[in-house]
């Protein structure tokens, strides 16, 4: 087709176009409403008859005006991550729920799509509303936005039935990755203002811990891993068993071996947020009951140090001889004694009312939660607490190894190996030392402090904890002797006894 001929059927589509417009313009102006409405309908149909595209709507505001539709967002969050490398108009705007500037698709922007070889448009328009914009809810504002999905009438079942649940699906997890996770406590330092509805207080929560950086050995991390993520998965599979989906964690081991930061990192590998609960600032189990209805899907709920929190240990009202000799074999381990919490006294959340928490009778509500305890001293709590099935996976954090050691040189010194290394692992093969002390020792001291020095810190901090190993098994030793003599003495003055009480009934008789 030479330019000329393109030129005149573009004139003539045009002219066509003008005159319908006009003919459409006289029609409104003089012809009443129902022959309008009339004429207006059999044209659609007309075009409808060739047009062979289904088009499908998706409007930002459902009904009620006030809230965004759910699947709008979905839909929105969906074709931003896949617009954005092929829309040509493209807007920025910070998340709402996120701290990241998200682009997504212009208004009036088309993208396309594609779904099982079949090819789908995205356009996204607005429609200005005749209502009045209402004060407080600046989105429901006069415009209107709504996403326009078009695709062929031949696909209209894979569309509705698959291809729209999958943009829904994909969309809703893409915000769960986005959004702006939070830490929420109950703690009363935190108090709620009276106004709030909610119990829990929230900030939002940016832990840099991961489970790269978190030094344990590779194959336990590993298996962790797995664990969550297969929890994460999995539930059509509780559905399935009758079970609420919650998985309970039990965290145990001296302090500074990474309880606090393996629940950090495990909320940023499955996107929860973190309720921290704090026992002792409930009052009872009903408010117990109320902060759980309140606790969302997809979050871990923490309760840190669970042996000091409350009486729940089933052996806290132990006498007091049995209570030092706890205390005997704490000193014995060098680990220092975490008081009970002063507020225990005033709550009063029983081990029922706590194990019913756990065992998911509220979570009616549905949705993923996880359950972790820590605590440095898994011996002293109650058995039917920490029971698999309430908790499900105990998991035991222990003294720094060398392979836990070689995670922390990566992350602190971008080492993978030294010289140096073969001492440190001699060292901690006879020495213990928690991940804490080692990445303490590990961080530079002053700007620039090299690699070497840092070494030698923990060199020494592996030598000092060996010697205070040995002194103490040296003190041990020489309390089990002296113990040893004691025993030997007695038994000796009691032979001794037993001989004279002898000879005396010896001589008694005789005379
Ligand atoms: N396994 C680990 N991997 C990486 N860093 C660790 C690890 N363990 C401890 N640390 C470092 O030590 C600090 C203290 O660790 P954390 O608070 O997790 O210990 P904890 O086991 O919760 O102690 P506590 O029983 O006293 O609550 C952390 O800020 C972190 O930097
Ligand atoms: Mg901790």
């Amino acid at each position: 087709m030479t330019p000329a001929t393109m030129g005149e059927m573009w004139t003539t589509v045009g002219s066509t176009i003008a005159s319908f417009m006009f003919m459409w313009a006289i029609v409104r102006q003089y012809f009443p409403y129902e022959l309008q409405h009339f004429l207006e309908k059999y044209t659609r149909n007309l075009i409808s008859y060739a047009y062979p595209y289904i088009q499908i709507s998706i409007h930002e505001f459902g009904g009620d005006r006030l809230k965004r539709s759910e699947v709008y967002e979905a839909v929105e969050a969906y074709l931003s991550a896949n617009s954005s490398t092929s829309a040509k108009r493209l807007k920025a705007e910070m998340g709402v729920e996120s701290s990241n500037l998200v682009l997504s698709m212009d208004d009036y922007e088309r993208v396309d799509d594609e779904f099982r070889h079949i090819k789908v448009r995205w356009a996204l328009s607005l429609t200005s509303s005749s209502m009045q914009p209402m004060p407080y809810y600046r989105e429901a504002q006069q415009e209107k936005r709504y996403y326009r999905l078009t695709f062929h009438k031949r696909y209209r079942e894979i569309i509705t039935n698959s291809y729209l649940d999958h943009v829904v699906k994909e969309g809703k997890s893409i915000r769960v990755r986005n959004r702006q996770r939070k830490l929420y406590t109950n703690s009363p330092g935190y108090k709620w203002p009276s106004y709030k509805q909610t119990m829990w207080s929230h900030i939002v929560f940016e832990h840099p811990a991961t489970f790269d950086t978190l030094a344990m050995e590779p194959q336990k991390k590993q298996d962790i891993i797995e664990d969550l993520l297969n929890f994460s998965k999995s539930k059509d599979y509780y559905a399935k068993i009758g079970k609420a989906w919650k998985r309970g964690y039990l965290l145990h081991g001296p302090p500074g071996t990474g309880k606090s930061t393996m629940i950090a990192a495990m909320a940023n590998l499955l996107g929860y947020d973190i309720y921290d609960l704090e026992l002792t600032a409930v009052k009872d189990n009903t408010e117990l009951r109320k902060l759980f209805i309140e606790t969302t899907s997809k979050s871990i709920i923490v309760i840190e140090d669970i042996d000091c929190s409350l009486d729940l240990t089933g052996q806290r009202k132990k006498k007091k001889s049995d209570k030092s000799s706890e205390d005997d074999e704490t000193a014995k381990k060098n680990l220092p004694i975490k008081e009970p919490k002063e507020e225990s006294s005033s709550s009063k959340v029983t081990l029922s009312g706590l194990l019913n928490f756990i065992d998911g009778l509220w979570s009616a509500c549905g949705g993923e939660r996880l359950i972790v305890f820590t605590t440095n001293y898994i011996e002293k709590l109650d058995p039917a607490l920490i029971r698999r099935g309430r908790m499900d996976k105990h998991i035991k954090l222990s003294y720094c190894s060398f392979e836990a050691f070689k995670v922390l040189a990566k992350n602190y010194m971008n080492l993978d190996t030294h010289p140096m290394f073969d001492t440190i692992h001699q060292l901690m093969d006879e020495a213990n030392i928690t991940p804490a002390d080692v990445a303490e020792n590990l961080m530079p001291k002053f700007p620039m402090e090299s690699a070497e020095a840092r070494l030698l810190n923990l060199i020494r901090a592996l030598e000092e904890a060996k010697e205070e190993a040995t002194r103490l098994k040296a003190n041990e030793e020489q309390k089990d002797e002296l113990a040893k003599e004691e025993t030997t003495g007695l038994k000796a003055n009691e032979e001794q006894k037993d001989e004279l009480a002898k000879e005396e009934t010896t001589q008694s008789q005789d005379s």
